[in-house]
């Protein structure tokens, strides 16, 4: 049996980072992964090189590889669709397998963390560990970090067409251009930044792991955790499933650390008795600790609207994206090697607050249509080139649960999102979906729209079809939320309530979601939890 100081379960966004810096610190630490290496036979290249993210995920054979495979139960809000709900399942989690767009959130969301009960949880509490955790092409300044473990640089080689976007939007949408929308402002349009580096992906696998490995950080692949072993009211350890089927024990000396996800921490929480007791006794699970797991789960939403442009130059065809990919593969350069998003923008609806509650996406290619929710790969309607903005709703108002099909730790989890149950969300993004349409009929080459296209111009049929177009941005959060009144599963110090020796840091504490995407802060929760536990044993 193995045993050591800490046990840390998912080797996630957050796991690698949290397992990483413990070990730093001097103790022992078994980090325990479902999923395979990142860096084995038949997925190295297709999670290192950039552009063959795209290839990955829409390619069932090949994601299967590394995703989950969950789906939503049918979203009672969006014409009952069944929505794919991928995660990254290998060493690495999502960010081995995510879309790389750099984002931090705004400050404000930060601070309403630490007003809404998580006490230092400010973003000057929080900066410090932004900053370490960063290495910025730019360098160090009062704002961002260098030499950490996650490079990060803006996306070069811009299309022509985003480049007009970039000429066009702020006039029409009333921002700036904005050169680090991670540094004073994130209010603007401006370049992407991404979590990569000269071709490769810049993972919390290959940044916390792979480049510096330690010895008294044990990593198992392929184990996937089944139950949190809690003795006299406190974690001692974890039991997991190997992929032959054997169950292992391993035992925590000082804490267990779960790090699964927003599905996969709360599931494991509640199949070890920690949940809404009177859902947990319907499965015949015994009840260890009574609280609100799995609740509070939200997520982003977006719409794609393509314009054909030739300026956006890049073909979905097979063999540009095979030439694409063995040129970044062999020289590092080209398309793929960097990301397919080539700037982001953050802008305020009419509904706003001081921070902007709407994200411009702005990608390369034409999008597929109506949405992504079927088995096969979807192709977009032409192969021609052009230009995709997405608006994107990053303060949603829906709430939906996270909660257990049965007792058998190997089902999937019912992930019910709520999309579109708060009709605020509609109006934000039906007012998205304008604004981006302003720019883009604006545009020099744009020859129309293809995506949704003419049929659905005028605000009522753009109303119509909106359920059947929002696709999830995969930035689930909150089912394990951190606070300190009785919607908390953890305190501030991550610590789950009512049972010692046990703490939750991923995506699934945040108590609301940062205003942009999810990876950055995830990684952040990794280090901080990190931090908080060391601070207190050196006490
Ligand atoms: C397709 C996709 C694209 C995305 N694009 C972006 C982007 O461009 N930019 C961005 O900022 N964010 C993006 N995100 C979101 C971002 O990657 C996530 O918010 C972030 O990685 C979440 O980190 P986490 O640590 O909470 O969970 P994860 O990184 O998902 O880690 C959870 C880990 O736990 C493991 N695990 C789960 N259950 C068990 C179990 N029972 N036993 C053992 N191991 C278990 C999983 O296999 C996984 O490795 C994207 C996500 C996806 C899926």
């Amino acid at each position: 049996m193995v045993t050591s100081d800490y046990v840390v379960v998912g080797a996630g966004s957050a796991g690698c980072a949290v397992a990483r810096r413990l070990a730093e610190s001097g103790a022992s630490v078994t980090l325990v992964e479902a999923g395979k290496r990142e860096d084995g036979r038949g997925v190295k290249s297709l999670v290192d090189i950039p552009g063959a993210v795209s290839v990955l995920l829409s390619t069932p054979q090949l994601k299967k590889l590394v995703d989950w495979g969950y789906k939503s139960v049918p979203q009672a809000a969006a014409l009952d669709r069944v929505i794919p709900m991928t995660r990254g399942k290998l060493v690495g989690g999502s960010s081995s397998v995510n879309g790389m767009l750099w984002v931090r959130g705004h400050r404000q969301d930060f601070d309403d963390w630490a007003a809404d009960g998580a006490t230092g949880w400010s973003y000057d509490d929080v900066l410090p560990s932004f900053k370490r955790l960063e290495d910025w092409e730019d360098g160090a300044t009062d704002l961002r970090g260098a030499g950490g473990p996650i490079k990060v640089r803006r996306q070069r080689n811009i299309t022509g067409a985003a480049e007009s976007f970039l000429a066009e939007a702020p006039g029409r949408l009333g921002v700036p251009v904005v050169d680090d929308y991670n540094g004073p402002e994130q209010e603007g349009v401006g370049l992407a930044q991404l979590s990569a580096d000269a071709g490769h992906r810049s993972s919390a696998a290959r940044g916390y792991l792979r480049e510096q490995p330690l010895d008294n950080l044990l990593i198992l692949t392929g184990a996937h955790v089944t139950r949190i072993l809690i003795e006299g009211g406190r974690a001692s350890g974890i039991e997991a499933r190997g992929v032959d089927g054997d169950l292992q024990t391993i035992r925590a000396s000082r804490e267990v650390i779960v790090a699964a996800g927003t599905f996969g921490s709360p599931q494991l929480l509640m199949l070890s008795g920690i949940g809404p007791a009177a859902h947990l006794r319907q499965h015949g699970i015994d009840v260890v600790a009574d609280l609100p797991v799995g609740d509070n789960l939200h997520d982003h939403l977006f719409v794609p609207i393509s314009n054909q442009m030739d300026s956006a130059v890049r073909r979905p065809t097979p063999a540009y994206f095979l030439r694409g990919l063995a040129r970044a593969r062999m020289r590092r350069d080209g398309w793929a090697s960097g990301s397919q998003f080539d700037l982001l923008g953050f802008v305020r609806s009419s509904q706003a607050g001081i921070a902007p509650d709407l994200q411009l996406h702005v990608l390369y290619w034409i999008y597929p249509f109506p949405n992504q929710d079927g088995a096969k790969a979807v192709r977009p309607p032409t192969t021609k080139p052009g230009l995709t903005v997405l608006p994107t709703l990053i303060r949603p108002e829906s709430r939906g649960t996270v909660r257990l099909a049965g007792s058998d730790p190997m089902l999937a989890p019912l992930i019910d999102p709520g999309y579109l149950t708060a009709a605020s969300d509609t109006d934000v993004l039906l007012e998205g979906i304008a604004r981006t349409r302003e720019v883009l009929t604006g545009l020099g080459d744009s020859t129309g729209e293809v995506v949704p296209g003419a049929d659905y111009a005028t605000p009522e049929a753009i109303r119509r079809i909106l359920p059947n177009i929002v696709h999830s941005v995969y930035h689930p959060v909150g089912t394990c939320r951190m606070g300190s009144d009785e919607r908390a599963v953890v305190d501030p110090q991550l610590r789950v309530l009512g049972v010692d020796g046990l703490r939750v840091a991923d995506a699934s504490v945040m108590p609301s979601i940062t205003g942009g995407n999810t990876n950055a802060p995830s990684i952040m929760i990794g280090e901080r939890c990190a931090e908080l536990m060391i601070e207190r044993r050196s006490l």
